[in-house]
This record gives C-alpha cells, sequence and structure tokens, in this order.
C-alpha cells in the first residue's frame, strides 16, 4: 500500500503574498507529523515564493496547458511550473471541467504532458448529485477515469486520485464514510485492471469536499481513504494543521 496520508491544501484562486505567513506555518508545523505527507497547491503567483519558504511541504500547482511552449496566452506549461518549484499538478479539478469546459481528452493530454515535466499528478473525479440521485455516481466517475487515465506502467508512484463529489465541495456537506469507501474501492478496481495490482497499489485515492478538522479523523479512517484534498479548510493554517493532525491520528489508531 501506498506511503503516508497525502493530504493536499488547494488555494484555489485564493491568497497573495500577505498569505506566506500561513504557507510558513503550515510548513514549519509540518515537520511535527512526519508520519503524513503535507502539500500545498497556491495559485501560480505563489508558487516560487512559496516553494522558496517551504522546507517540509511538497508545493504544486492547480492546473496546467497541455502544450510544452508556444502562443499560448496566458497560459503555464507543466515544465515551467517545474521551473518554479512545483513537483505535482491538479488536473480535471471540478472547477476547471466547469468554467473552462475541460474535457477528460484534454485532461488527458494535460496528464501526459505534466508527467513528461517530471510532475505528480493529481487527478480529480466526481460526480453532480443529480447523478448520484440518479444512481450513476459510479459509472459516471469511472468513466471519467477510464477517458483521462494516462497509459503508463511507469511512474505509478508520480499519480494520485482525488475523488472529490462536487455536491460536496465547498458546501459543508461530505459523503457518508459508506459512500467514500464504495466509491474509493471501486476507483482501487479499476486502478487493478488498468495497471496491474502492484502498480495500483502505489496510487493513492484522497477525498475532497468540505473536509475540516472535525471530520477528518473519520474521513482519512476510512478504508482506502490515502489523504484529502482540502479546499477552504486549507486557507488558514489552524485549520489546516488541524486535518494533519487527524491525519496523523487516523494514521496511528
Ligand atoms: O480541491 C479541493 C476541493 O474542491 C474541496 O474544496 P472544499 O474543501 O472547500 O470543499
Amino acid at each position: 500500500m501506498a506511503e503516508r496520508p497525502y493530504i493536499v491544501g488547494n488555494w484555489k484562486m485564493n491568497g497573495t503574498r500577505a498569505m506566506l505567513s500561513e504557507a510558513r506555518a503550515i510548513d514549519r508545523a509540518a515537520q511535527r507529523y512526519m508520519k503524513v505527507e503535507v502539500a500545498l497547491a497556491p495559485p501560480y503567483t505563489l508558487i516560487h515564493a512559496v516553494h522558496r519558504e517551504a522546507e517540509q511541504i511538497g508545493i504544486g500547482a492547480q492546473d496546467c496547458h497541455p502544450g510544452a511552449e508556444g502562443a499560448h496566452t496566458g497560459d503555464i506549461a507543466a515544465s515551467m511550473l517545474a521551473d518554479a518549484g512545483a513537483k505535482f499538478v491538479i488536473l480535471g479539478h471540478s472547477e476547471r471541467r466547469q468554467d473552462h469546459g475541460e474535457t477528460n481528452k484534454l485532461i488527458n493530454a494535460k496528464i501526459e504532458s505534466a508527467l513528461e515535466a517530471g510532475l505528480r499528478v493529481i487527478l480529480c473525479c466526481g460526480e453532480t448529485l443529480e447523478t448520484r440521485d440518479a444512481g450513476d455516481a459510479e459509472d459516471f466517475v469511472l468513466r471519467q477515469l477510464k477517458s483521462a487515465l494516462p497509459a503508463f506502467g511507469d511512474p505509478a508512484e508520480r499519480l494520485t486520485i482525488a475523488y472529490e463529489p462536487i455536491w460536496a465541495i465547498g458546501t459543508g456537506r461530505t459523503a457518508t464514510a459508506q459512500d467514500i469507501e464504495a466509491m474509493h474501492r471501486a476507483i482501487r478496481a479499476l486502478l487493478d485492471n488498468t495497471y496491474g495490482e502492484d502498480v495500483s497499489a502505489q496510487v493513492r485515492i484522497l477525498y475532497g469536499g468540505s473536509v475540516k478538522p472535525e471530520n477528518a479523523r473519520e474521513i482519512l479512517s476510512t478504508p482506502e481513504v490515502g489523504g484529502a484534498l482540502v479546499g477552504g479548510a486549507s486557507l488558514s493554517a489552524e485549520s489546516f494543521l488541524g486535518i494533519v493532525v487527524g491525519a496523523s491520528e487516523a494514521e496511528e489508531a
């Protein structure tokens, strides 16, 4: 089974240089919880500055362009992220799919490009409430993954999946532990079939959607949950570290 629980903060479109003190506090405190792998994905504008501050935590980005370079105004290539100090990139987040019409095909191309640039990838998936209520959540998520997953057999440790039910993002609602476990088991079975069990075992499956200090321990104790992708609660060191503590306790239990 893959290593330590992975707790990743996604700052989304939040953060100016004034937030560097939060990143610094997270980094310093993370050194006390070595059983947990802690990472932050600030906006592009802060990647290099947070990277320079960080001694312990991993720094990543929230998106990249599928191309290597060229005339794409406003876009950022994976190699440029790596140059700025990023070690991973979040791809296929539901907010990118909704706000920018990202398709699984495009996300697949971005993944290939990110891996080529030496980055780790956190591939997001998740269903809407309508899809869940219609009983199609599992089929929908597995279809998303089948279309987006990279055809690699080699750097499995560089792939992480994040299951984020869209209706749980930023709403205060979380999926039940049973629903999370069932979906994570379905994703694990897909990874087993796609890459073989040895490779699949190296891929962590994170849960995302209103993870907070109060629910972190329960969620992170759920079978097949290898960590959390945290939005709102990652914006303050205090609440994010509360989740890190929950992960550490879940790991020790
Ligand atoms: O990337 C993070 C997720 O979208 C979860 O966001 P949230 O913790 O604010 O619900």
